[in-house]
């Protein structure tokens, strides 16, 4: 079938598409898949002004909201600061976040990228 113009698959979609899934590998608890509920994290949306996770960011990737791999890694940062700002220090979730954030970033470093093409020039 023909592709309409907005389905064509954009280089810095799949390439998000394709980090998404990898950062996603890192959270087996799926404690970033969705957006944290007030009922479980007491005060969260009064603490954290800007709430991120997994399943926005593939959502903003479908809406081509991210011009760039810079803004992804933004949103990527600021689901994982935002947990550590909440989470007390030794809580399952203060830990995950530490951990994910830390493995994430040594998947997005540009030795690691430059292998997915010369897109992110
Ligand atoms: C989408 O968010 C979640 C989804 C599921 C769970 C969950 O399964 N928690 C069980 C582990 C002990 C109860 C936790 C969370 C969760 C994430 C977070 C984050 C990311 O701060 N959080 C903070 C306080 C309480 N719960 C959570």
């Amino acid at each position: 079938c023909v592709l309409k113009a907005s389905q064509k698959h954009r280089p810095l979609t799949r390439l998000l598409e394709q980090l998404l899934r990898n950062l996603e590998k890192r959270d087996p608890n799926q404690f970033f898949a969705l957006p944290v509920n007030d009922n479980f994290a007491p005060g969260y949306s009064t603490i954290i002004k800007r709430p991120m996770d997994f399943s926005t960011m593939k959502q903003k990737i479908d809406d081509n909201e991210y011009k760039s791999l810079n803004c992804f890694i933004s949103d990527f940062k600021l689901m994982c600061n935002n947990a550590i700002k909440y989470n007390k220090p030794g809580t399952v979730y203060h830990k995950a976040a530490r951990r994910l954030l830390h493995a994430g970033l040594k998947q997005l470093t540009p030795q690691k990228l430059r292998p997915l093409g010369n897109m992110l020039t």
